[in-house]
């Protein structure tokens, strides 16, 4: 039950009477009460015109200068939903109709038989009020969620993000979203954007982890034909191509000072010049960028300077890790069993074994929603029966059976660890994953079950040309 005292005003000039209600409310209602006592009904309506709330009124019909029922009147004017108890010293039938007729909730004749009923007064109100705000939280709920369809989650901690999506598709302000990999960050990138009044504009994604320094710039910012060796054309850059629309920029984190400093520039005036280009121009794009390091701690030890972490960070939306939260990881399984099972007919009616779930819940899930999903996909390729047991999720294994490491897998379910430390294994699954998805780096990424950066590590690491 909600501990808010139901705001109750006494509106009468009998002081007495008022305390008797208050009495009653305090020792019988069953609903903690706060109660407020007019001496006049031009009192109460100043109240109400002022700043003052009340869920429930107790209003006397008879008082000198303005009568129970004017101040019925203009309660019915200001605030129709406020239940009224009209309280009259005689019983007159003619008046109670007239109160009933005007929009009181109750009629009650001075003496021991209204007082009794005051208390169940009470808890109408507050039993009213209580159905009303959950209304609204359905209410709100359902709009919040209406403005991201795609993002599944149904849990307190994926309410709050959707929350803040739907405060921040509102306005432009440049919006970073902080979260662990694989956490969905992106996800709520594109939400804000499809959400917004960009929505038609491009959106456009740049990782700033995954592309080399040198060439950031030109990504950045384009260039002329000719700017520098192998420059064969005009290049647009991602600024130009969101011009209208939202860039997301991934791995914020990963700019280096000079890029930091040219971005700030361009947030600052927004305007672009193409590398090796003489003009200026003019473009129109809202930010929203990701990270996953802690961008103040950088501010703090000089590695991201703080002027452009303002400019950056003007509204933030953290998204939580998976592990927290709760049966959304049940949810979000169930999806991607579904979709993988909807792409291949032969995987038809495929669903989890309750030991598969339970080791859904405990896991760790380092990777996030990312390697929950393909944790799911493969799962549902290796089972060998309709049920996807515990053993097919292989969960705290990577894709070449390699065990993570304790760490990283704290509640690690059911699954014995399996030691394969050939670097030449990973070698040759990344070369043939990367074979599988035509060299896209994020597909190979999902498919490995590993972040977009340790492929590109990887790729570096082992001197693979994507
Ligand atoms: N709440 C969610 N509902 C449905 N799908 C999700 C959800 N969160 C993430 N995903 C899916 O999980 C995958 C990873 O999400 P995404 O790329 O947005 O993560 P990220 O945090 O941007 O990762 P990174 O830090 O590596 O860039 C995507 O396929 C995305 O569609």
């Amino acid at each position: 039950m909600d501990s808010t005292p139901l705001r109750v005003a006494l509106v009468d000039d009998d002081p007495d009477f008022s305390r008797l209600i208050a009495l009653r409310l305090k020792r019988g209602a069953g609903v903690p009460c706060k109660t407020t006592a007019f001496a006049s009904g031009a009192a109460f309506v100043d109240a109400l015109n002022g700043e003052a709330a009340f869920d429930l009124v107790f209003l006397d019909v008879v008082m000198p200068e303005m009568g129970g029922l004017d101040v019925l009147r203009h309660v019915q004017e200001r605030r129709p939903d406020l239940p009224v108890v009209m309280v009259s010293a005689q019983s007159s039938i003619p008046v109670a109709l007239e109160a009933i007729e005007s929009g009181a909730q109750d009629y009650l004749v001075k003496g021991d038989d209204a007082l009794d009923r005051v208390p169940v007064l009470a808890r109408a109100a507050a039993d009213r009020l209580a159905l009303v705000s959950q209304i609204d939280a359905l209410r709100q709920r359902l709009g919040d969620r209406a403005v991201a369809p795609e993002i599944v989650g149904e849990s307190p901690e994926m309410a709050k993000v959707l929350r803040l999506v739907s405060q921040a598709v509102r306005g432009d302000l440049a919006i970073a979203v902080v979260g662990e990999s694989g956490s969905g960050k992106e996800l709520v990138a594109r939400a804000v954007h499809r959400g917004s009044a960009r929505a038609r504009g491009p959106f456009v994604v740049l990782n700033c982890g995954a592309i080399p320094a040198e060439l950031m710039e030109s990504e950045l910012f384009g260039h002329e034909k000719g700017a520098f060796t192998g420059a064969i054309a005009r290049h647009a850059g991602v600024f130009e191509q969101a011009n209208g629309g939202t860039l997301f920029l991934d791995e914020i984190g990963e700019l280096d000072a000079r890029l930091q400093a040219k971005l700030l520039r361009v947030l600052q005036d927004q305007t672009i010049r193409r590398v090796g280009g003489r003009e200026a121009f003019q473009v129109d794009v809202r930010i929203v960028s990701a990270t996953h390091r802690d961008l103040q701690a950088m501010v703090a030890s000089g590695e991201f300077r703080e002027d452009l972490f303002y400019r950056l960070v003007q509204f933030v939306i953290p998204v939580p890790p998976l592990r927290d939260r709760g049966l959304d990881v049940l949810l979000l399984a169930e999806r991607f069993l579904k979709a993988v099972t909807a792409r291949y007919p032969d995987l038809n009616a495929r669903q989890f074994s309750p030991s598969a779930r339970k080791a859904l819940l405990r896991y760790g899930w380092p990777g996030n929603v990312r390697e929950l999903k393909s944790a799911v996909e493969r799962a549902a390729l290796v089972a060998s029966g309709v049920n996807v047991g515990a053993g097919d999720l292989r969960l705290g294994r990577s894709l070449m059976g390699e065990a993570r490491t304790p760490a990283e897998h704290a509640t690690h379910a059911g699954a014995e660890s399996e030691i394969v430390p050939f670097e030449e294994l990973k070698r040759l699954a990344l070369e043939h994953a990367l074979q599988i998805c035509e060299g896209q780096i994020e597909k190979t990424a999902e498919a490995l079950g590993i972040t977009r950066s340790t492929v590109y590590r990887l790729l570096k690491k082992y001197e693979i040309e994507a």
